[in-house]
């Protein structure tokens, strides 16, 4: 184990778990088990840890957010997984948004979606 395991370096060792339980025992490896369940049961069970968050944010704790964010963390890294993303895209496409606000790149979609529609 990793001497620091409070970082976002945490996630790309998990991926990495992950990605070696593909073809591994099921009735070990719950990761296996989600796999071998296929694409559309590990993307609903990304929504229904996201809809736990919702829950946990409106009636609970700041730790049960935590834990509960942990597990949609995990269902989406199998998801990631399953479909062949790696997290380096995700770290790559969240570093290309850098310095830009949110307000600002929504603001140039719209044009540019008025220029295409002629507007
Ligand atoms: N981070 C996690 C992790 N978070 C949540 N979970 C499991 O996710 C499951 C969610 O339970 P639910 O009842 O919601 O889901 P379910 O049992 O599929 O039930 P249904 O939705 O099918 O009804 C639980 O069994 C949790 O233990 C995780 N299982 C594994 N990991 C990591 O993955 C690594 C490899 O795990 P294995 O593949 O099991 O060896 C582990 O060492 C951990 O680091």
């Amino acid at each position: 184990m990793a001497t620091d395991v409070f970082d976002a370096t945490v996630l790309d060792r998990l991926f990495k778990t992950i990605e070696s339980r593909r073809g591994a025992d099921p009735s070990s490896s719950y990761t296996a088990k989600l796999l071998n369940k296929g694409r559309h049961k590990i993307a609903r069970k990304v929504g229904e840890e996201a809809i736990e968050v919702i829950v946990a944010a409106i009636d609970e704790t700041p730790e049960h957010v935590a834990a509960e964010s942990a597990d949609v963390l995990y269902h989406l890294l199998v998801l990631w997984a399953d479909v062949g993303v790696r997290p380096r895209d995700v770290w790559a496409a969240l570093a290309a948004r850098e310095g830009m606000s949110g307000i600002a790149e929504k603001a140039a979609r719209n044009n540019k979606n008025n220029q295409q529609a002629g507007k």
